[in-house]
């Protein structure tokens, strides 16, 4: 058997959960990565982590824990993603990279790149991979395997950190793209963020229903659980990604507002037709992505 490059000699994760965790037992399953420290918040999550082999060790200071990193992955919650970085920065080496996974990149970017000093580098990126589950115990080595994963470069980034950070996404199996900024929080605004308030949405409403003594919920079958499993996901993620990425997202809701105002138009009318084109048109669209 031939031994696998280390692309990755030190590796440390800042927020041990789904996203950085997956991240780091996938690169250890792949054999391109050498040590994996964690840093984050919670103790318990830490250890969980250790007994787990996601991370070699941890260090609770966030200057210690980058000490002699060549990579260091952000996976917290969009709107802690500069605090945090703020918090390890003086503790970085010169040339470290640092990369994150967070769901939105325009603010993020906004953010983190002015506080960098030259010879630390930053290359945005986000893979379109996840769950409704968070933490340790979620993450899980294949994850990332034949998902997208889009790094979104800027004029000020690296090209050596950013061939290396797609290096890195490749051998834990991911399809690696490039895109804008502006075309990334677009683009997931419509594919993943609407989705997600639509289920948020659609959960409190029936949730709220209150004709009868029962919670009508207990009634939920297949349509129901399949359609709100992801208003299972964590709060503190989808509010930070709902007020990070507000513009794309409005427009996207509002894109929303206008089909569901003609489908309740058509059930108003009674225009059977056009009900009928417009449930065709949408099973069409779907079947094509299956
Ligand atoms: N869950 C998904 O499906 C998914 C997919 C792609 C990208 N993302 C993005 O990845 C990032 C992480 O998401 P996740 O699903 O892994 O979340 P998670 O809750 O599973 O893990 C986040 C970890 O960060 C820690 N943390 C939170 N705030 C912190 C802080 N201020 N300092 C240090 N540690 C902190 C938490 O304790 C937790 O261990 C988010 O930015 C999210 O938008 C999530
Ligand atoms: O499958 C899920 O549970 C997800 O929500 C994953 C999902 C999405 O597809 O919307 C959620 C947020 C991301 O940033 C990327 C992926």
């Amino acid at each position: 058997m031939t031994a696998k490059t280390v692309l990755i000699p030190r590796l440390t994760i800042i927020g041990v959960g789904l996203i950085g965790g997956s991240l780091a037992l996938a690169l250890k399953e792949a054999g391109v990565v050498g040590e994996v420290i964690g840093c984050g918040r919670g103790k318990p999550n830490l250890e969980k982590a250790l007994e787990l082999g996601i991370i070699d060790s941890y260090k609770r200071d966030p200057q210690e824990a980058v000490s002699g990193a060549d990579v260091v992955f952000l996976a917290t919650p969009v709107k802690t993603l500069a605090t945090v970085t703020q918090r390890f920065l003086p503790g970085l080496k010169p040339g470290a990279i640092i990369t994150d996974g967070g769901s939105v990149k325009g603010a993020v970017v906004r953010a983190i790149e002015p506080l960098l000093p030259d010879g630390i580098h930053f290359v945005p990126g986000h893979p379109i991979a996840g769950t409704e589950n968070s933490g340790a115990e979620a993450a899980f080595s294949t994850l990332y395997h034949g998902k997208r994963c889009i790094l979104t470069p800027t004029e000020n980034t690296a090209s050596n950190a950013l061939a290396l950070v797609r290096q890195m996404w490749s051998a834990v199996g991911s399809d690696v793209v490039q895109m804008s900024l502006e075309k990334h929080d677009k683009v997931l605004a419509a594919i993943s963020h609407l989705p997600h308030m639509v289920a948020y949405a659609l959960v409190n409403a029936v949730g709220s229903y209150d004709h009868y003594e029962e919670n009508i919920l207990e009634y939920s079958a297949g349509g129901f659980r399949d359609f709100t499993r992801i208003a299972s996901s964590d709060p503190t993620m989808w509010r930070d990604i709902a007020e990070t990425n507000r513009d794309a997202l409005l427009e996207m809701m509002e894109q929303f507002d206008v089909f569901f105002a003609e489908l309740k138009a058509d059930i108003v009318a009674g225009n059977s037709d056009k009900l009928f084109d417009f449930f065709q048109r949408s099973k069409q669209l779907r079947d094509a992505i299956l």
